[in-house]
């Protein structure tokens, strides 16, 4: 696939055993702000699994499925993998790809919308991992947020519609989807996206995962009523971020009469800890005390419409920086951004 001769997935890394958690989530706070009760809370969730988040085990489930989707389709590119905040940690990646005289790289990140954390930090992440490892090391190329490719939104119905048959039959027709993506500072999701376009309060972010869970509950037919939520907020509560919560959705929803839910983690490409944390347990736990049949869809994962999209990308950023391939009715988002895009001002 000229003019790349490697494929990097990027991704955000987590702990795999209980010494590495704390270590882990000082790499990702670093000079951001973060409460000590907050990060102290946030190591529970880890130790509760034994210190194992399921990210890594999942990137390396989706790197052999898009080696193996790569082959299956003559693409002659070799698949590395690196982290944002643990081992195997980017620079020591791109580290690898100079010994092995890698020149032109894509990259994918296990990200799909605009905003500085989801997009933004992995640019500047790619920068500094390259000034790093100095002069040799490769040009990489990061394909555009993309929410709004059919590869996304196709594995999304299919396992939003796995969790609907999930739901007691007489509950099924009546459950409200509520779309759940990883709340932000609001000053973050406003200055998120292309800072010339006008994309509402929540910036690009907002915008983008309110049409995803439009197109995702288009498709499934069957008229449910959704909704965007929120979770896994953190920060002093002084700062506005995304709202609502999830769990004090769902409080609200009981008191209208809503009995079933079915909650589709559309801001997330894996079931990594925020989801089964912030969703499996916690908001679990809030619908059981309400009342509500409550059944989580599965992110995309590996999902095979998910790994075909990465291939149809690499090309599409091969060829052009204008996205081709799109559902959305916002402005798509570039394979290069400005240099205003999705930073905090
Ligand atoms: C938009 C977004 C995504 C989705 C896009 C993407 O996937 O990149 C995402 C993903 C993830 N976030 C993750 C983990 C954490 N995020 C934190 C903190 C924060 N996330 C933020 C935003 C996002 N986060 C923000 C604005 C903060 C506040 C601090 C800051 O401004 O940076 C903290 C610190 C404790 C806390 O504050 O909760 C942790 C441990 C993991 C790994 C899970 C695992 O281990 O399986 C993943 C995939
Ligand atoms: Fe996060």
């Amino acid at each position: 696939m000229r003019p790349y001769d490697a494929f990097l997935l990027m991704s955000f890394g987590g702990p795999e055993k209980n010494d590495d958690v704390i270590p882990f989530l000082e790499n990702v706070t670093r000079g951001r702000g973060i409460p000590r009760e907050r990060l102290a809370e946030v190591g529970e969730h880890y130790f509760l699994f034994d210190g194992v988040s399921p990210i890594n085990q999942q990137c390396r489930d989706l790197v052999a499925a898009i080696r193996a989707d790569f082959d299956a389709h003559g693409v002659d590119l070799p698949v590395y993998w690196g982290n944002r905040n643990w081992d195997p940690y980017l620079a020591d990646t791109v580290r690898q790809m100079v010994k092995d005289g890698v020149r032109r790289v894509v990259a994918l990140a296990t990200s799909a919308y605009s905003s500085y954390s989801s997009h933004r930090q992995y640019l500047e992440d790619i920068d500094r991992a390259r000034a790093e490892v100095g002069p040799d090391a490769p040009e990489i190329d990061l394909i555009r947020p993309y929410f709004d490719h059919p590869g996304f939104v196709d594995a999304l119905v299919d396992h939003t519609r796995a969790a609907l048959d999930r739901l007691p039959a007489d509950l099924r027709g009546e459950a409200r989807l509520l779309y759940s993506a990883h709340s932000i500072p609001m000053a973050m999701a406003r200055a998120s996206g292309d800072p010339r376009a006008d994309h509402g309060p929540g910036g690009a972010y907002a915008a983008q995962l309110a049409e995803v869970a439009r197109l995702v509950t288009e498709r499934l037919g069957g008229g449910h009523d959704y909704e965007v939520v929120y979770q896994s907020r953190s920060g002093p509560p002084s700062q506005p971020w995304l709202e609502p919560d999830i769990n004090d959705r769902l409080e609200e929803l009981a008191a209208d009469g809503v009995r079933a839910v079915a909650v589709v983690p559309h801001g997330f490409v894996s079931d990594h800890m925020e989801v089964k944390y912030d969703l499996d347990v916690e908001a679990a736990q809030t619908a059981r005390k309400l009342g509500i049949h409550l059944v989580r869809a599965h992110a995309p994962g590996t999902h095979p419409a998910f790994v075909a999209m990465v291939r149809h990308l690499v090309a599409e950023r091969a060829e052009s920086p204008v996205p081709r391939t799109g559902l959305s009715r916002l402005t798509p988002a570039g394979h290069t951004c400005g240099p205003d895009c999705c930073r905090i001002r």
